[in-house]
């Protein structure tokens, strides 16, 4: 017997039971429906006293007599109410069906213990169509007193597969295949963190004894989840360092240096040192740099990027920087291009809409190593983009790259060139462990000094003409203006409209030749949106109206004002992204949430968030808690985060532990080979052959 094998081998499953439970519930294998938790659990294991009662308490399990049984007529049809008491006081139990049969067989003055649905109505508890059971009965009966729910669909249901159902189905699997659930962890392990042994584990996790042990099984069952996945991404940072060899930039040499003393245009923060510091270390180690760079929205990642590349060049390396749009490509090439004029040093864009003959240049150059520097979007990854000798490849913002395209661009060279992927999007640190875990993780916790936190209020619709005149009122300080509109790809149309309803008004109410407006959206060709974000960048325009399309990395520092339209509909971290647009100057910088007065609770948490601290990882905890990790993440990553049980935002403290666990046994053990850890290895083979995670990260 083996757990892999399919779950037509388990008594009672047919062949098409076992085709929806796949397409429904990805379940396929004995083990597949082993580890298909519960999410709740029917507590009869409680007895509550009438009186202690809650117009909140859901289901409710009471010892009591019955005292009275009656018929009472209503409009349609009667219902049967019993009148039911404990020593603490007294309730009614409700019939609408069987009235009949009931009455007969329900016994007045016997104790009875009463399951169900509490309803709360005028003050007063009733418990609709009761389980009832006589108390002498009642204990007689050996049964499970916390009965599982299992999360299904409503296709299983249609189709005749109730909760009822799959627990059979579970309780089958255990009884069949107990002995072949094997220990996974070692017993150093266990014995550490006092953990459940993975058969009891397992039983208890489905059908627990009491909720004691429910929370043991599940402490050990999350331990065990987060213990291989740390394991899994340590292992492969273990083998990239020994394994990759990684470019040696042993020099820094006269291009970092003549940047460093003559050009460098500002003092760099204490992090931004810190983090060129740990950047030098990895590329001078001769091993393979896999590095996350996360810095809040402008805290001056971009002259981190440049230094980074500076060190390539000084070894005689190429370097590029891979960003997600066309506008933030385009910027980025504007702000390097100017930072290192007058050197000798050649920056190119390549984006989709560079002229076939200036592409042929690019590519070109960039074979035979005049180019050093190639920044660009997508474009960057198509096969004629041929390096001569790529050293680093840099990718901003790169949650929002999938992962088989990041690879693409580093499969560019035969020896993978070092990697920095920088985000601003500031992942909480268990979050950033669980994904990244195989990335050494850089943080710049430090904004450029001078900065003023951005003032940031919430505004309703009918309060549009005081925000009119404040925007004047700051134009009128030479001051410029962003105002943002959201764009939802399902109702783009209707998006649309109102971003040029809102062009419009802002036209009416701001009009030429005193004032000029930008406006950028992307249903607008890349030259177009150039032209009118360049106007905006020089000053030739104050106001700038713009879909989301502005939202990373747009750097106009003399910007500060944020206006966000319809705030209610931007989830908490695209509202950072975009109020971090201003306050990247000296001056005092505002942003204002607009929206209707209809709020949803976690809207109005959402605005309220960004009123009340600009800190990036504050608002990220938030916006985890309210959206769950997947979204976070972007569609991309979320099935990296795969998890049956754990929790990445609740379940912090055993992650920790979990992590911290697999680095000692690696420290000591780094294949595995100890006779102590033969359960973690067996464990860790297997889990590699079918792990989501493990392929999508290799
Ligand atoms: N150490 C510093 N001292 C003063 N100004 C700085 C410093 N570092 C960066 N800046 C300036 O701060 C602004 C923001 O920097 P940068 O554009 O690199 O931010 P970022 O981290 O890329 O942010 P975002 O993710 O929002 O784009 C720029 O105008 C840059 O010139």
């Amino acid at each position: 017997m083996n757990l892999s094998y399919p779950i037509t081998y388990l008594n009672g499953i047919s062949v098409q039971r076992a085709t929806l439970l796949y397409t429904e519930l990805g379940i396929k294998t004995c083990n597949d429906l082993l580890n298909f938790f519960p999410f709740r659990y029917i507590d009869k294991t409680a007895f509550y006293a009438i009186k202690d009662l809650q117009p909140n308490s859901s289901e409710v399990q009471i010892v009591g007599k019955i005292t009275r049984v009656k018929s009472v007529a209503q409009k349609r049809g009667s219902r049967l109410v019993a009148t039911f008491q404990d020593a603490t006081g007294s309730m009614e139990l409700v019939w609408f069906k069987g009235q009949k049969w009931i009455k007969d067989a329900l016994k007045v003055n016997e104790p009875y213990v009463v399951y169900g649905k509490l309803n709360h109505y005028n003050g007063s508890f009733s418990i609709p169509h009761p389980e009832l059971e006589l108390v002498s009965e009642y204990k007689k009966k050996l049964q499970t007193k916390m009965q599982p729910v299992y999360p299904s669909t409503e296709k299983l249901t249609n189709s005749g597969v109730s909760n009822k159902l799959i627990r059979t189905y579970i309780q089958n699997l255990l009884k069949q295949f107990f002995d072949s659930i094997t220990e996974t962890l070692s017993p150093d392990i266990i014995d550490n963190f006092k953990l459940m042994s993975k058969r009891d584990a397992l039983l208890n996790a489905h059908f627990p004894k009491s909720q004691e042990n429910l929370a043991k099984a599940q402490n050990r069952l999350k331990f065990e989840e987060l213990f291989f996945i740390q394991l899994q991404l340590l292992r492969k940072k273990l083998i990239n360092k020994t394994k990759i060899k990684g470019f040696l930039f042993e020099n820094v040499g006269a291009v970092f240096n003549e940047f460093y003393s003559t050009k460098l245009p500002f003092d760099l923060t204490n992090a931004q040192k810190r983090v060129i510091k740990e950047i030098r270390k990895d590329v001078a180690s001769g091993a393979h740099m896999n590095r996350l760079l996360q810095g809040d929205v402008g805290s001056g990642k971009t002259i981190v990027a440049l230094l980074t590349m500076l060190l390539a060049i000084d070894n005689g390396f190429q370097a590029t920087i891979m960003a997600p749009t066309e506008i933030l490509a385009t910027q980025h090439y504007h702000a390097i291009a100017e930072m290192v004029e007058g050197m000798n040093i050649k920056v190119d864009l390549l984006t989709g809409s560079v002229r076939v003959k200036k592409r042929r240049e690019i590519h070109a150059n960039l074979e035979d190593g005049t180019l050093h520097i190639l920044i660009g979007t997508h474009a960057l990854l198509e096969d004629k983009v041929q390096f001569k000798n790529l050293g680093i490849a840099i990718i901003d913002e790169q949650h929002r790259f999938g992962v088989a395209q990041r690879s693409k661009l580093w499969k560019k060279n035969t020896v993978v060139p070092h990697i920095l992927v920088m985000t601003a999007t500031p992942i909480p640190r268990t979050l950033a462990m669980s994904v990244y875990g195989d990335l050494d993780i850089s943080v710049i916790d430090e904004l450029p000094p001078g900065r003023k936190e951005v003032k940031t209020v919430h505004r309703f619709d009918s309060n549009r003409l005081s925000v009119f005149k404040f925007m004047r009122d700051e134009i009128e300080k030479g001051r410029q203006v962003y105002i943002v509109y959201p764009l939802i790809k399902e109702s783009e149309a209707m998006d649309y409209k109102d971003l040029m309803d809102g062009y419009e008004s802002v036209s009416r109410e701001f009009p030429p030749p005193k004032y000029q407006i930008s406006i950028v959206h992307g249903q607008m060709k890349p030259a177009d949106k150039e032209y009118e974000m360049q106007r905006f960048v020089k000053g030739e325009t104050q106001i700038m109206v713009a879909t989301t399309v502005i939202e990373v990395g747009v750097n106009v520092p003399n910007a500060s004002v944020m206006i966000i339209e319809s705030s209610e509909r931007f989830g908490l971290s695209q509202l950072h992204q975009l109020r971090g647009r201003v306050g990247r100057g000296a001056d005092q910088s505002y942003c204002i949430l607009l929206s209707s007065y209809k709020l949803s609770e976690e809207g109005k948490t959402r605005l309220k968030t960004m009123v009340d601290t600009t800190d990036g990882f504050k608002i990220a905890e938030v916006d985890l808690k309210l959206r769950g990790p997947g979204n976070l993440m972007g569609t991309q990553q979320s099935g990296v985060l795969n998890l049956k049980i754990a929790d990445v935002v609740k379940d912090t403290k055993i992650l920790v532990a979990a992590r911290n666990t697999a680095i000692d046994v690696l420290q000591e053990d780094s294949n595995l080979s100890k006779p102590e850890n033969t359960n973690i290895k067996i464990a860790y083979v297997v889990l590699s052959k079918t792990s989501k995670i493990w392929s999508e990260i290799s």
